[in-house]
């Protein structure tokens, strides 16, 4: 089979030589969303695949970290790779410890299977339920991963739309783990974020301890924000009332990420060093940095 992969039409590469933040992260923070891709000659992109990424290989995700003053690293798996987390496994294990991984894995797993990813240092399993990204996995096989997961300590992360929450809202609390939802559970930041798309998120989390939800990905989520691009120092603007709320209602249960390489952005691609000033906007008190940035991705992805 070739190896050799074209990009999807209009592919945005990843930002070259991003700017040093000026907010210095705590010591011991974790980026704990971020991805590999491939590179595709060594790790090629799943046949199911929705789209077909730039190379993103683990060397360049490390020095990103070291960068951008990060000491640790949460790669998840992305669609791209489908079920096979080889280049995932590869990153953890290349990574002397300073790296998790969520993993997607479907029913057939075995148990020897699970044992192994859990010796290179996956801690979760990925259910993604963005269109877009992934074709449909019956419920029942979800939750049968789930119970089996949950035998070893791990979590689930969900992805997906604000608008399909209702419908999801008995699948994730029946979950038996802790559940992780990304990217904020993307909400239309056009609305209030006291508005009732979000209060439904917002309740998900308030009447279920076990719910954990990733501030990150403003660059995604912006409708009207700048772009953290040319030094600005106010991106994305229109994402941080969002944010804000979920680190100060659930301090304890929220985790940031760069998302790098940041897979399907249509209109630009940020700075990373711009991306890690957001920070301070959204977690305003040190002791508020310290929760979302090393003690709760501590707890969740170094924790025995
Ligand atoms: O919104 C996206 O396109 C996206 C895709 C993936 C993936 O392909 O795994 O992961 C993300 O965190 C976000």
């Amino acid at each position: 089979m070739s190896t050799h992969f074209t990009k999807t039409p209009g592919w945005l590469d990843w930002y070259r030589g991003p700017s040093r933040p000026v907010f210095q992260l705590p010591p011991g923070a974790v980026d704990a969303h971020c991805h590999v891709f491939g590179p595709g000659e060594r790790f090629p992109y799943a046949a199911e695949r929705k789209y077909t990424p730039c190379d993103a290989s683990k060397e360049q995700l490390f020095a990103l970290r070291d960068h951008l003053g990060f000491a640790r690293n949460v790669i998840v798996q992305a669609t791209c790779h489908g079920a096979d987390n080889r280049a995932l496994v590869d990153a953890c294990l290349g990574s002397q410890g300073r790296a998790r991984g969520v993993a997607t894995v479907k029913r057939g797993v075995s148990d020897e299977q699970l044992r192994e990813l859990h010796a290179a240092g996956i801690r979760g399993v990925r259910f993604n339920f963005v269109r877009r990204l992934v074709d449909f996995t019956p419920r029942e096989e979800l939750l049968e991963i789930a119970n089996r997961i949950a035998e070893l300590n791990w979590h689930v992360v969900v992805y997906f739309e604000a608008a399909d929450l209702p419908e999801l809202w008995d699948f994730f609390t029946d979950l038996p783990t802790i559940v992780v939802i990304d990217h904020m559970g993307r909400p239309d930041v056009s609305q209030s974020p006291d508005g009732d798309e979000f209060e439904l998120l917002v309740r998900l989390m308030r009447e279920h301890p076990n719910v954990w939800s990733k501030v990150s990905c403003p660059e995604r989520l912006s409708v009207s924000g700048n772009p953290a691009l040319d030094g600005e120092r106010e991106a994305y603007s229109d994402v941080v009332p969002f944010a804000r709320r979920l680190v100060e209602t659930f301090p304890d249960r929220v985790l940031w990420g760069t998302d790098w390489p940041h897979p399907n952005l249509k209109n630009h691609m940020p700075d990373d060093g711009l991306l890690v000033d957001f920070i301070p906007r959204i977690a305003t008190t040190a002791e508020l940095r310290q929760k979302l940035l090393v003690d709760n991705p501590m707890r969740l992805y170094w924790g025995e």
